[in-house]
């Protein structure tokens, strides 16, 4: 039976993360973490609810690019979406007089980030499943039915993605018992943002620990000396066998980013994250190889647009960590196709959680990711940060360091209603009160 989508309303939310310097790195030194929030609703009463994660100002534009978009939503049978999502992603990415503003990057991709995502909450709630386990149900052939391979055949076919998602069948049930007893391992990014002092990052590191946490991300790329004292701190903290890894969000360039970490390689680092422009594949490439003798890998791809990008990052070893992004790609669909081809070129996935929402969103494709495709938690690791988890209505669970299992109907990002009244930018009330107090202004 039909059950149209009666209408898509989408509010521009942001938090004032900026004033206690939470979130901030060598590129964003005031980020206010903000998404458009989407409300699918259908006649029958069916809703779905999805972000896309921007920084402050630019929401405004997000938000208009879902309004944007939203005519090819609404009016349509939710079901007939649902049987052919690939149909539906792609009208969603080739709308006529938009598609000229992507293609498939950047404010337009985020837009239909914040579409998908809702689309796929509300299956999951159909299903009564959390989304992890939507997918890790779903026959391979419907699964993969969901891709849009357009571009991608010659790196992964369907042929191929079927064939991974078959070998991994066995053992699915076992891999999932595992998850629900211990979790799903991640890192913490929350100790070390570059504007928190030496004194704060090493009590939350000790803080960190002994909640269960063995691994960490430093902010790093701003001053050279800083980074030296901040990661021996950090070192001598958790000690010589936990993990560490330092994220330059872009800061260097290519040769720059090499002595770099160098000079940081004595702190034992198991990665440098975006060294440099993300869409500069030779020199994350170049990058990758003069460090692999020192052991840190390279890790990218919270700011890499799309699918297409990722092939390129993949198959020419520019990337040891592939770090998926439940926004910056166009939603859930567009993460599988890269999830498998992560798989096919053996690099593991450790998705990207710095900003609101995104760690409610990546834990369910990290557990899909392990039970149904990787199969293995060697250098897997999602990321986690310990900001506005509040304002979610089943929000991610940490134990010992690990994400706990999901088990909401749902992809977990629900807001409660009274976070959206007080953060609605720029009439909430925590807006009003800034505003007046003259912390912020309009403009
Ligand atoms: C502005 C944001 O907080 C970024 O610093 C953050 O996403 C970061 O790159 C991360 O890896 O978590
Ligand atoms: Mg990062």
């Amino acid at each position: 039976m039909a059950d149209t989508v009666k209408s898509v309303a989408v509010q521009d939310i942001r938090f004032p993360t900026s004033l206690e310097s939470d979130g901030s790195d060598a590129m964003n030194k005031a980020p206010d973490y903000s998404c458009p929030y989407v409300t699918i609703t259908t006649e029958s009463g069916l809703q779905g609810f999805g972000i896309s994660f921007t920084v402050g100002r630019g929401n405004d534009i997000v938000c208009k690019a879902i309004e944007l978009l939203s005519h090819l939503v609404v009016g349509r049978d939710i079901n007939a979406i649902l049987k052919d999502f690939a149909s539906f992603w792609r009208s969603l990415t080739s709308e006529d007089q938009i598609r000229w503003l992507g293609p498939e990057k950047g404010v337009m991709h985020m837009a239909v980030a914040g579409i998908a995502n809702a689309v796929w909450d509300l299956w999951a709630r159909k299903e009564n499943k959390p989304l992890w386990k939507l997918l890790v149900d779903m026959e391979p052939d419907q699964l993969v039915s969901t891709i849009d391979f357009r571009y991608i055949t010659d790196a992964l076919t369907k042929e191929e993605a079927l064939d991974i998602l078959k070998s991994m069948q066995t053992g699915k049930a076992k891999r999932e018992q595992e998850l629900a007893a211990s979790g799903f391992p991640a890192y913490t990014t929350s100790c070390a943002w570059l504007g928190y002092s030496d004194e704060k990052i090493e009590r939350l590191c000790k803080e960190a620990m002994a909640e269960g946490f063995t691994r960490f991300k430093m902010k790093v790329g701003s001053d050279l000396e800083d980074d030296k004292r901040r990661a021996k701190i950090l070192r001598q903290t958790m000690g010589p066998d936990n993990l560490l890894m330092v994220d330059a969000n872009q800061k260097w360039e290519v040769p720059e980013a090499i002595d770099w970490m160098k000079q940081l390689a004595q702190y034992k680092i198991t990665w440098i994250e975006e060294p440099t422009s993300p869409d500069d594949v030779l020199g994350h490439a170049a990058i990758s190889k003069a460090l692999q003798p020192l052991g840190i890998g390279v890790a990218t791809g919270e700011q890499c647009q799309n699918r297409v990008m990722f092939k390129q990052f993949l198959a020419s070893g520019a990337m040891q960590f592939c770090q998926i992004d439940s926004c910056r790609l166009g939603g859930v669909s567009e993460n599988l196709a890269v999830i498998l081809m992560a798989k096919k070129f053996g690099v593991p996935v450790c998705p990207h959680g710095g900003g609101v929402g995104l760690c409610e969103y990546i834990q369910h494709l990290s557990v899909f990711d392990y039970i149904s495709v990787s199969g293995s938690l060697d250098n897997r690791m999602t990321e986690y940060t310990a900001h506005l988890h509040e304002h979610f209505v089943s929000p991610a669970e940490m134990k010992n360091g690990c994400y706990v299992l999901p088990q909401t109907p749902g992809y977990s990002i629900e807001m409660k209603s009274s976070s959206l009244a007080s953060y609605v930018w720029p009439t909430g009330q925590v807006w009003q009160k800034l505003i007046q107090d003259g912390v912020y202004k309009l403009n």
